[in-house]
């Protein structure tokens, strides 16, 4: 039996960020796998039985997540993660969609370090759904910091928050090999344009890159120590091993999987890709230097 409340599920980063936005305006639950001293935690059954769900667990693994786990119930879902899911190509609205009616779920977008939302510093996020009534009803959660947009561009929003990742990768290594900011400038403007193509292809909008949820994480993620995916392109720079970076990291860093599924998507559909495929090789070993000069030739 679902009740009207509110349940935060992943106590990661962005899901304490979320939970702490939330919960200026009304009481919202917490769960996650192990248990963490937050106030309003609960376990998973007591957060499944709320009829407003945000889900913040890493994209790769929702599938399995979702399995083992949920039971589908009339809740409202809002999807926080970001990324495309390596072993099958898949977008996280089709993973949900066996799970959730459209109707019933919307992906957040934009700007977002939990970092900065923790502190209650100002952003705007966008949340694309099929259904703009499910819009109304998550929008006045938010608090007075965070301004909320609605799209319905879910496919458009997603690429370009999956996207970003390889591209904040790449990015991190641009600065790791001092390459300037010239350098840094050029690969994210046609990191844009190129996510903007790879999305074009799945029916996205050219509008939704030039945004918040496109441009707007672009900049911010691209441009960042804050960002994991950055960190881990500084790492790779510096001939560091994923293993060790990933340690160090502790926490997930999305491009990572999203590279490979893209290069994947990018065989599969014959989608031109060369950065995300450049970072894709990158992480399996080819030498930043040498995907630089790939990537400078006429
Ligand atoms: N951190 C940010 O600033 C930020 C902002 C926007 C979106 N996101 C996205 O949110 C998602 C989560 O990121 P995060 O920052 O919270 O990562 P994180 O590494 O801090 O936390 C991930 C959480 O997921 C949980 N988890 C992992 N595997 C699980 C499983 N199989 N079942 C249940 N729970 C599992 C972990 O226990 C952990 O609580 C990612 O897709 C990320 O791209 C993050
Ligand atoms: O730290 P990152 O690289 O996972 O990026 C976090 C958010 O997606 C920024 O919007």
């Amino acid at each position: 039996m679902i009740n009207n409340s509110i349940a935060v599920i992943g106590a990661g980063k962005w899901g304490q960020a979320l939970h702490f936005a939330l919960s200026q305006k009304q009481k919202v639950l917490i769960t996650s796998r192990t248990k963490k001293d937050i106030e309003n935690f609960v376990d998973l059954k007591t957060a499944l039985e709320c009829k407003y769900l945000i889900i913040a667990i890493p994209a790769q693994e929702i599938r399995s997540w979702l399995k083992d786990n949920f039971v589908f119930n009339g809740q409202k879902v809002l999807v926080a993660s970001k990324g495309i899911e390596a072993s099958s190509g898949e977008f996280l609205n089709e993973i949900y969609s066996s799970f959730v009616p459209k109707k019933n779920i919307g992906f957040i977008s934009g700007p977002s370090f939990a970092t900065e939302v923790k502190q209650g510093l100002p952003c705007a996020l966008v949340i694309n759904s099929n259904s703009k009534k499910l819009f109304k009803q998550f929008s006045p959660f938010f608090p007075n910091f965070i301004k909320t947009y609605y799209s319905s561009d879910v496919i458009g929003a997603e690429v370009a928050g999956a996207y970003k990742n390889v591209l904040a990768i790449a990015s991190g290594i641009c600065e790791g090999l001092n390459l300037g900011k010239n350098a840094q400038a050029s690969l994210i403007a046609r990191g844009l344009v190129e996510m903007e193509r790879f999305g074009k292809f799945f029916g996205s909008k050219k509008s939704t890159f030039l945004g918040l949820s496109g441009a707007g994480d672009l900049f911010l993620t691209a441009n960042s120590t804050m960002s994991r995916n950055y960190r881990v392109g500084l790492g790779l720079a510096l001939n560091k091993n994923l293993e060790d970076i990933l340690i160090e990291l502790g926490e997930v860093a999305e491009g990572i999987k999203t590279a490979e599924a893209i290069h994947n998507l990018s065989i599969k559909y014959n989608i031109y890709t060369p950065i995300a495929n450049e970072v894709n090789l990158i992480l399996d070993g080819k030498s930043p230097k040498d995907s630089l000069k790939d990537l400078l030739k006429h």
